[in-house]
């Protein structure tokens, strides 16, 4: 029996108009209710230009109007939506959040980045989402029924365990809105989804924002969808579209019953200090 779910990936071109970014992402969701999607994701930062320098004239609270308008297009339209993520302030304090809505319009999760984006890469890229922004404490699933979804926000990508802790609670999807670069796109962008669906044996799918060569954060764009053997779905140039992907979600049990890592794992060794080579 196929058990098929399709995703909307919005590839959303990101300028300085507040209220222009947020009228082009409803205008893109409906597109692709349009086009049958039951689950619709955003990039990052979709409501404001991705940099330090911006996050603090455009942040808002949660609920508030960006969010009111997500909610509203997904109760009109029954589905679900990951909405990328938007500078949120609270306590004094900025996060970079994405919120997420259940068929009823209300919101249903909120994930905080957990791991801000800090490099440095001689001459090519330093950034230091440290200086503006607070991490997020909570890992954030949303279940629908017959796929349990993890979120993680761009670099949070990087870090493995944070996967492997949503496949054990039962993610059959990862979802990523990033924001990857000239410089880290190209080197590690797809490698590290589909070292995180082979790892986990689910699917992942990322959502960057278009490519804007005028913008100070030049995004890498190639949104993309991975199944759980590793193979690319769908994958987006740098412009703006929407990428749509039907995921078979019986292909999750079928690798993993092919390679049964999870019940092979000598965990129990892991934990050892003691030297263990012969
Ligand atoms: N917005 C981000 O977190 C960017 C992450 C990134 O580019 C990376 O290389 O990691």
């Amino acid at each position: 029996m196929s058990k098929t779910l399709r995703l909307g990936l919005i590839q959303l071109a990101v300028g300085s108009q507040k209220l222009v970014n947020v009228k082009n992402a409803i205008q893109k969701v409906k597109e692709a209710v349009d086009q049958g999607a039951k689950l619709i994701a955003l990039p990052e930062c979709f409501n404001c230009p991705y940099g330090t320098q911006y996050f603090a004239d455009y942040a808002e609270t949660i609920p508030g109007p960006t969010t009111d308008a997500l909610a509203t297009v997904a109760k009109e339209h029954n589905v679900y939506i990951v909405g990328g993520s938007i500078p949120e302030t609270a306590n004094g304090k900025i996060y970079n959040t994405c919120a997420i809505f259940g068929p009823c319009g209300s919101i249903i999760a909120k994930h905080r980045k957990m791991h801000l984006f800090d490099i440095d890469v001689p001459g090519k890229i330093r950034f230091q989402e440290s200086e503006v922004l607070t991490g997020g404490n909570n890992f954030t699933t949303f279940d629908m029924g017959a796929c349990k979804v993890g979120i993680g926000i761009c670099y949070d990508i990087r870090f493995p365990e944070m996967a492997q802790i949503y496949a054990d609670k039962g993610c059959s999807l990862l979802l990523y809105p990033g924001a990857f670069n000239m410089t880290t796109g190209p080197a590690h962008w797809e490698l590290l989804q589909r070292a995180r669906a082979v790892d986990n044996q689910l699917f992942v799918a990322t959502v960057s924002p278009a490519r804007d060569t005028g913008a100070t954060y030049v995004a890498w764009g190639h949104s993309t969808a991975i199944n759980p053997w590793g193979e690319i779905l769908a994958k987006a140039s740098h412009e703006e579209t929407n990428l749509y992907v039907d995921i078979d979600l019986t292909k999750l049990q079928e690798v993993r019953d092919s390679i049964p890592v999870k019940t092979q794992k000598r965990s129990e060794l892991y934990s050892q200090t003691k030297d263990l080579t012969n």
